[in-house]
């Protein structure tokens, strides 16, 4: 039977599955961050031969040694998985097998062929340690740039994985020459205690990353059109103001645009084809602004984009440009229509005057469409050919 003081031995083993368990829930959560289901199963693994090294006797772990290597490499080798998937980088699985068999045949060696210990400790430390090592190699190859967390993340790892490796020496060093009266020592008691915060540390760290990610997703949601992802009315709005309250972002022009006779293309090829007329349009749209440009979706076929350091003449030129691309680009109806937009543009001198520029944008869109669709009417320009759908003198003749 069990002593009073064994169960305190297996507390942090007994806590380290409870981490695991709120791991696990939380990926439940938030089922795309697989990395917490990873790092819930290194928990796991390396919880079952911690409490075994602390309640079972020398003699008795010699025949389990390499039951227990495997159980610590797989959990070294879930939580290289844990960071290599939150970092978006290969563990190079070939390497992780090879070191775990070189590990596992040296812990054979040391347990069946010639009985040493302390070869044993270290091997078991530096096996882990090289596949802790993998993740982190590769992303210093990669040089990715982080932000705050995800840097606490790879200091933490980077600190984890060189303690791995230290520990036989530090065994050494506190003159633990007897390695049978280990798991009774303060020193055992001290291992579990800071493999136990390294836990609650890695768990905290992740935990805050699941809910900043699902914050970033939010705020995504919120701010971009599901269909075409580009920003919404509400997001386009924010983003302008800030670009407006730079006086050296000035002039800047505002384009209103919509789809021509977007209904026939729905009613001909069908809501779908006409949904990826929408995203060919946004993706046309981005494609010929620049990066700091806004390009929104207010609703239904009409588009907005405010264009940062450019004049009329200029956002003349570009609104051209866009209704030349998207003529020539029809992949979604191959067979179809041009598709043909108009624009109305307006320019913006103050940060005040974007509604004004905004509705005036929309005016000369409207004057656009009434001129027969496909065209750019600028603002403080005359456009004579104005004349009211079905009022066309050609029509007029063809009538
Ligand atoms: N496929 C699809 N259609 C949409 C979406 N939002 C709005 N529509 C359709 O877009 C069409 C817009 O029709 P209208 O406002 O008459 O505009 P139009 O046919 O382009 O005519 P003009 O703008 O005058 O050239 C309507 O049939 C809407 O149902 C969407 O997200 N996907």
């Amino acid at each position: 039977m069990f002593a009073h003081s064994d169960y305190l031995i297996l507390m942090p083993s007994l806590a380290m599955l409870a981490l695991a368990t709120m791991l696990v829930i939380a990926w439940i959560i938030q089922r795309s961050q697989s990395f917490l289901l990873w790092q819930s199963g290194a928990y796991s693994l390396t919880a079952l031969p911690l409490g075994m090294q602390s309640l079972l006797s020398l003699e008795v772990l010699n025949r389990y040694v390499l039951v227990i290597g495997c159980f610590y490499l797989l959990g070294a080798w879930c939580l290289a998985n844990s960071w290599a998937e939150r970092w978006k980088v290969s563990v190079q699985q070939n390497a992780a097998v090879i070191i775990a068999i070189f590990t596992l045949a040296t812990l054979h060696y040391f347990s069946s062929i010639e009985q040493n210990v302390w070869a044993r400790v270290s091997s078991f430390s530096i096996g882990s340690g090289l596949i802790l090592l993998l993740p982190i190699l590769r992303i210093r190859a990669k040089k990715i740039s982080f932000d705050w967390l995800d840097r606490s993340l790879l200091w933490l790892s980077i600190i984890f994985t060189a303690y791995t490796f230290t520990r036989p020496i530090l065994i050494w060093l506190l003159g633990y020459s007897d390695l049978g009266s280990l798991p009774k020592s303060p020193y055992w008691l001290l291992t579990l205690m800071s493999v136990l915060s390294f836990s609650i540390l890695f768990t905290v760290v992740m935990i805050a990353i699941a809910v900043k990610e699902i914050i970033c997703k939010l705020r995504e949601e919120r701010d971009h059109d599901a269909l075409t992802k580009i920003l919404n009315r509400r997001a386009f709005q924010e983003h302008a103001q800030k670009r407006l309250a730079d006086r050296r972002l000035y002039p800047m022009a505002v384009l209103s645009c919509d789809m021509d006779h977007f209904k026939r293309i729905n009613d001909t090829w069908g809501h779908e084809r006409g949904d990826q007329v929408l995203q060919l349009t946004s993706a046309t749209l981005q494609k010929n602004v620049r990066e700091h440009d806004l390009v929104a979706r207010f609703g239904g076929e009409e588009f907005v984009l405010l264009l940062i350091d450019t004049t009329l003449p200029d956002a003349e030129l570009i609104a051209q440009r866009i209704q030349r691309d998207l003529g020539s680009s029809n992949t979604v109806l191959p067979s179809g229509p041009k598709l043909t937009m108009s624009f109305g543009i307006s320019s913006v001198v103050n940060p005040l005057q974007l509604e004004q520029a905004l509705k005036e944008a929309d005016q000369l869109l409207y004057q656009a469409k009434n001129a027969g669709r496909d065209r750019v009417h600028v603002s403080g320009m005359t456009y004579p050919d104005i004349w009211i759908e079905g009022t066309h003198p050609q029509n007029a003749v063809a009538v």
